[in-house]
């Protein structure tokens, strides 16, 4: 299915030249506007995690209960839990994300709200209160991985005993021909979903080295390392896959 696109120019230079001509230059910098239609085409199941994510939440958010989304760009994940447990007294949800443009964007689409805030920080040194539940929605494989094992160690820390984190990432395939087969599924994903040859090929080149995903044994044995032993899949399309993990 082609679909029609009015390119801002924020747009254009997310997924056009400026893309193609920098290797390993991508930047979450600037894009904050154009960010959510951007995700939404680029992701399988990006609505669909989200919601699954809200309803695996009920089993580790109560009142009085705190909730980490790190990573939270626009802030479309926190809102939706703050929502989906609204009415839950002295609960609240904390968006974390190291990029002011985003975190802006956050506060002005969903505005104050006493159990939704934003915070322009760093998930790697940001000193987290003990919380019921974290939730990272593809951020994890932007950390570099010489240092991922310390963010997964810190969640796992920062949590209280039954709580849970809930950890979406791109993955890699176990061999070279099932990542074949789905680097090729996915190209085709992001064509049929509006993009051009040029655009695809330009922001998988931008994202040389920043964005590095692990293997879903990779992602599993992180966990481990980390503490967690009760970790299962909760949803998997072809090289996108979330994890529960319960401490
Ligand atoms: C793909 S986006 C996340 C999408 C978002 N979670 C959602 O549901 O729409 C990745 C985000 O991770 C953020 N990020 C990258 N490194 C981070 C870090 N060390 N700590 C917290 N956030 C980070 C980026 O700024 C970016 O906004």
């Amino acid at each position: 299915m082609e679909i029609a696109l009015a390119r801002t120019e924020e747009q254009s230079n997310l997924v056009g030249e400026g893309i193609t001509a920098d290797r390993g230059r991508w930047s979450f910098d600037g894009i904050s506007r154009v960010f959510d239609d951007h995700v939404r085409r680029s992701v399988p199941l990006y609505n669909e995690g989200h919601d699954l994510t809200c309803r695996l939440s009920d089993y580790f958010v109560a009142s009085n209960s705190l909730v980490y989304d790190l990573g939270t760009a626009t802030g479309s994940l926190a809102r939706k839990l703050a929502d989906w447990h609204q009415g839950k007294a002295g609960t609240q949800v904390i968006g974390i994300d190291p990029v002011q443009s985003m975190v802006e964007q956050a506060e002005k689409v969903h505005g104050f709200r006493e159990d939704l805030r934003f915070i322009c920080s760093d998930a790697l040194t940001y000193e987290f209160e003990k919380a019921n539940l974290f939730t990272s929605y593809y951020t994890v494989q932007f950390v570099h991985p010489n240092v991922r094992q310390q963010l997964i160690d810190r969640i796992y820390e920062r949590l209280h005993w039954g709580g849970a984190f809930i950890l979406f990432e791109k993955v890699r395939a176990p061999d070279a021909r099932f990542q074949d087969y789905m680097s090729q599924v996915y190209t085709d994903f992001k064509l049929a979903n509006g993009y051009d040859e040029k655009e695809v090929v330009g922001k998988t080149r931008s994202l040389k080295g920043v964005l590095e995903p692990f293997s879903t044994n990779g992602n599993i044995e992180m966990l481990q390392r980390a503490g967690f032993k009760d970790i299962m899949t909760v949803q998997k399309w072809v090289c996108f896959e979330g994890f529960l993990a319960i401490k």
